[in-house]
């Protein structure tokens, strides 16, 4: 299939900037403040949730002044389209978690299927225990929980579909620096 890339640079240029990249940046700060006095001695294994995770992963690591490992794992719903599907895992975590800290990071909790299933999976696997980090939490009342939440969150936006900061738009924009909402969505 061929790609529109001027209909991809439309949509950037019609899209309304939610949060810049300072305040993308700031948040991850705090939130790897947070995350440091929970995980500090814990010897965590801190994984980045495919694609999606990717961008926030890569910033909130440098800000993490501890020892831990990194790794990461590949599970989608929405296959670049916007809106979601069944949970298929690409690649499962590759480590033996048992009794291990583990902290997934992922760039958003939308209706929090993914990280539900992941949250499971690894605690099937034996983890000791599973925290979870968002950069966005979507509000809105289709939660799979009611009331779900992570354990760190960054930001909180409407109810729109984003893109941005690791979270794209047809597989695009991902590499965009602040956060973005699709104009009409
Ligand atoms: O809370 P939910 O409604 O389950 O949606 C959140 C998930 O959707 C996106 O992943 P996607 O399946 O689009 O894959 P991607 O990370 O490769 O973009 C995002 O990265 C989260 O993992
Ligand atoms: N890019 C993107 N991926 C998502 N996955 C779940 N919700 C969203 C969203 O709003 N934007």
């Amino acid at each position: 299939m061929s790609i529109d890339l001027d209909h991809i640079r439309q949509v950037f240029d019609e899209a309304d900037c939610l949060f810049t990249r300072e305040q993308v940046d700031s948040a991850i700060e705090h939130m790897a403040a947070d995350i440091s006095e929970t995980l500090a001695e814990k010897n965590p294994l801190v994984f980045a949730v495919m694609n999606g995770g990717l961008v926030f992963a890569g910033k909130l690591l440098t800000h993490l002044h501890f020892p831990l490992e990194s790794s990461y794992m590949h599970a989608t719903r929405y296959r670049n389209t916007t809106r979601g599907g069944e949970l298929d895992w690409k690649v499962p975590p590759a480590q033996d978690l048992k009794d291990r800290h583990v902290l997934i990071v992922d760039d958003i909790l939308d209706e929090g299927h993914t990280l539900s299933a992941i949250v499971e999976h690894c605690k099937a696997a034996g983890a000791a225990e599973v925290l979870t980090a968002v950069l966005v939490d979507k509000k809105h009342d289709r939660k799979a929980h009611p009331g779900q939440k992570c354990d760190f969150t960054g930001l909180i936006c409407e109810d729109r579909y984003i893109f941005g900061s690791g979270m794209d738009y047809q597989g695009y924009w991902r590499n965009a620096p602040g956060i973005y909402a699709l104009k009409g969505h």
